[in-house]
């Protein structure tokens, strides 16, 4: 690739309740310091960050492409990508959203900013990092960290809905938040009927809970879902917990939280694999990466894809 001429920004200014503007300005105090000309793509609505990682891409420039925001950003930016007519376009990161899944998911050491710059301008290559992809008939999306069907997509519609996000966020408690709304989903998600095609396998759920297809191990803002996913194996993972008793669900969140070892519960099964599929039987909430799913009912094929990142984390990290 050439020189850098230009760093394109794609911005949600609105991610992270304003950490996103804030890592912003410093990146741009940082460019206007050595000398490096940018442009700001801001963001406005849903589908913005698709619609300019596609047209950026399509200009097939030498500007390195960057997006600042969170983790709901980062996935329109490589769908946008993914779509344009130069699908393999690098994709520069700095984190500003309030979960940041995907760096915890690719062990980013540092989330500063200005460092973050200063590793994208270096980087002569960018770093091959596993997305997943999910596809029906009527629907076909990468995603960068999981998609939920039930217990914690419920979660996330109820945070996204919730007026106590902002302050939260405000306060750096995003997790916190979706902690809290987490125990009101407790009281109304009910089980569901699920179908799991893995390797010739067929597996099927009389209740299904919690479901969650992820491509590293953290969902929600930090929660080690599958402690033993990696985003460089070229696999996903699948994690099904059957529907159990508010006590027991409450033991097992605690296993989550402190040794991991929730996987080794009779009641928690969950597979890696390079495809699978998922079909469930009634209407459900649904997560991408944090965000709402429009899908209500899934009869999904899961496999792993890649995509070029700039990056600082070591090939095979
Ligand atoms: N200018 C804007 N104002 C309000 N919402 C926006 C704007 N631009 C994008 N969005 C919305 O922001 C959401 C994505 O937010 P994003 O995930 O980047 O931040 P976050 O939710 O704070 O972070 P994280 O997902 O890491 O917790 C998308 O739903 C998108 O439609």
């Amino acid at each position: 690739m050439e020189k850098t001429e230009r760093i394109e920004i794609i911005l949600n200014h609105h991610a992270g309740s304003g950490r996103a503007q804030k890592a912003c300005n410093k990146v741009t105090s940082f460019l206007k310091q050595i000398d490096i000309p940018y442009e700001i793509h801001l963001t406005k609505c849903n589908g913005d960050g698709q619609r300019i990682a596609k047209q950026l891409a399509n200009l097939h420039q030498a500007n390195k492409i960057v997006v600042i925001g969170g983790d709901g950003t980062l996935n329109q930016a490589v769908n946008g990508i993914k779509s344009s007519n130069y699908p393999d376009t690098a994709l520069g990161y700095i984190p500003g959203g309030s979960g940041n899944d995907f760096c915890r998911g690719i062990k980013l050491k540092t989330k500063d900013p200005v460092i973050l710059m200063q590793a994208i301008l270096s980087l002569k290559e960018p770093r091959m990092i596993d997305v997943g992809k999910a596809t029906s008939k009527d629907f076909s999306h990468y995603f960068i960290n999981n998609i939920g069907i039930g217990f914690d997509a419920s979660t996330v519609y109820y945070t996204n809905h919730s007026e106590r996000k902002e302050f939260l966020n405000n306060l750096g408690l995003g997790t916190l938040s979706y902690f809290t709304n987490l125990l009101k989903v407790l009281k109304r998600q009910k089980a569901f009927g699920l179908d799991v095609n893995y390797q010739q396998h067929q597996k099927h759920f009389d209740s299904a809970y919690v479901v969650v297809a992820t491509n590293h191990p953290y969902f929600g803002g930090g929660f080690a879902i599958d402690p033993t996913a990696s985003p460089f194996n070229h696999h996903l993972n699948l994690v099904v917990v059957k529907k159990i008793s508010t006590p027991k669900l409450v033991k097992l969140l605690t296993r989550l939280l402190t040794n991991g070892s929730h996987l080794q519960d009779k009641n928690v099964w969950h597979i890696e694999a390079e495809q699978f599929e998922l079909k469930n039987y009634t209407e459900q909430h649904g997560q991408m990466d944090g965000e709402e799913l429009n899908q209500h009912e899934f009869d999904f094929n899961f496999e792993t894809s890649r995509h070029p990142f700039w990056l600082p984390i070591k090939n095979n990290a």
